[in-house]
């Protein structure tokens, strides 16, 4: 239907629109916020280093700027060994900036009266940095950031940690006039999240062999905090609890399940029971077929890829003798997912918007004294 000559044309008018769309000036941006991870292996130590060292994430005993350089100097070699078996680094970074896109693009179709969107990564211990993301928001002219956490869930050790930068960064220079702030900061009950899981784990299900469907235990795991931390009230767990309930009774609860927590580092109690200790004495019981969900992250990395998929699929499975485990994938690019992702940002717009930095209140469970969670930001900001 087209010769040459009408092809070079129509492809040279799609390039023209496609540079002109792509350096459009960005009327809103989506700030994606999480603690990142590296992407190689000569990025662990660094990382490391700052997640040792931000107290919001951990408090150590004694003398943190000594004992957490040094905490994080003598687990380099271990982690950097398993981001080698994950295929050399996180994939965290590529997970998000594709989340952000497709976010983003959807935005463009559903706000007309928002767009041009642009999603910009903040990581909190890797590149790209907070500052990073705000020198490109500024510099792009964004007149609306809004600070969307990436965990669903709400903990002064994620969320709090990155809001608490953001804090910083402002506090050391003059806050732009053209621009506003607003916060997104958990999310974990909205009902598209809750069946994107729950379509999630229904293929998983439907893998499980006939004889093992009235054994099968659904183990929700979630990354889990120092019982220090949870004592001190982080809402955290019961943010957890909430999202695994929701999912369930969209299951109709039609299995047993269990929340169960993984990733503990370091000596000092945290939150359990842990996922490995679970599966051991469930199989112990008798009951020796599983399904795994991942329910406090959105994409794949480290905690998945290696700590479910090789220590606890493979490794853990074999040696106890599990007679079925599997794994159910995080939501990264789930149409549902991106779907929730939209209607969060949609319906954070519609409400009047508390604008940073005049509304900053201090977060009650927080050992920053600037932590800018709060039930305040949540009412205002956040209820879906
Ligand atoms: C030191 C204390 C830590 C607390 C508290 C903590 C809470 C916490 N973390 C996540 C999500 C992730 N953590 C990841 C890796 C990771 N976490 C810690 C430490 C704490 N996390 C360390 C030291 C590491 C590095 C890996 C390791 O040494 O084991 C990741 C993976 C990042 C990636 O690979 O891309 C995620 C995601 C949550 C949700 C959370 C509490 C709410
Ligand atoms: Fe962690
Ligand atoms: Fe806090």
């Amino acid at each position: 239907m087209f010769n040459k000559q009408s092809t070079t044309v129509l492809r040279k008018v799609f390039l023209g629109f496609k540079y002109f769309s792509t350096n459009v000036k960005p009327k809103t941006g989506i700030v994606m916020l999480n603690m990142g991870g590296p992407e190689r292996l000569d990025q662990v130590h660094d990382y490391l280093f700052k997640i040792m060292t931000d107290r919001d994430m951990i408090q150590l005993p004694i003398a943190q700027d000594v004992l957490g350089p040094w905490i994080a100097k003598r687990r380099t070699p271990k982690v950097q060994k398993m981001y080698e078996e994950i295929g050399g680094g996180s994939p965290i970074l590529k997970w998000t900036k594709l989340q952000g896109k497709l976010l983003c693009d959807k935005l463009d179709k559903e706000s007309p009266q928002t767009a041009p969107h642009k999603s910009y990564v903040a990581f909190r211990y890797v590149t790209p940095f907070t500052n990073d993301a705000f020198t490109e928001l500024e510099k792009d002219g964004v007149e609306h950031a809004i600070l969307f956490s990436q965990y669903p869930q709400y903990s002064c050790a994620t969320a709090g940690s990155s809001f608490n930068e953001i804090y910083r960064y402002y506090k050391e220079r003059k806050f732009p006039d053209h621009l506003k702030l607003s916060i997104i900061d958990r999310w974990g009950t909205h009902p598209l999240l809750v069946k994107c899981f729950a379509d999630l784990i229904r293929k998983e299900l439907e893998q499980v062999p006939e004889d093992k469907k009235n054994s099968v235990i659904i183990l929700f795991s979630a990354h889990s905090l120092p019982l220090k931390t949870v004592n001190r009230g982080d809402a955290y767990p019961s943010e957890v609890g909430a999202t695994v309930q929701l999912v369930m009774s969209e299951l109709n609860f039609e299995y047993p399940y269990q929340l169960v927590w993984q990733s503990k580092v370091g000596p000092l109690p945290w939150l359990g029971p842990m996922t490995d200790e679970a599966i051991k004495t469930y199989v112990q019981q008798g009951r020796k077929s599983f399904i795994v969900v991942p329910i406090a992250f959105v994409n794949e990395h480290i905690e998945t890829l290696h700590e479910l998929d090789i220590d606890y699929c493979k490794d853990l499975a074999k040696e106890v003798n599990v007679d079925f485990i599997r794994r159910v994938p995080t939501p990264n690019d789930h149409p549902l997912f991106i779907q929730a992702l939209s209607d969060i940002v949609k319906a954070h717009l519609k409400r009047k918007l508390p604008i940073l930095p005049k509304f900053l209140t201090r977060c009650p469970h927080c050992v920053n004294d600037n932590c800018i969670d709060s039930k305040q930001w949540f009412s205002k900001v956040c209820r879906i």
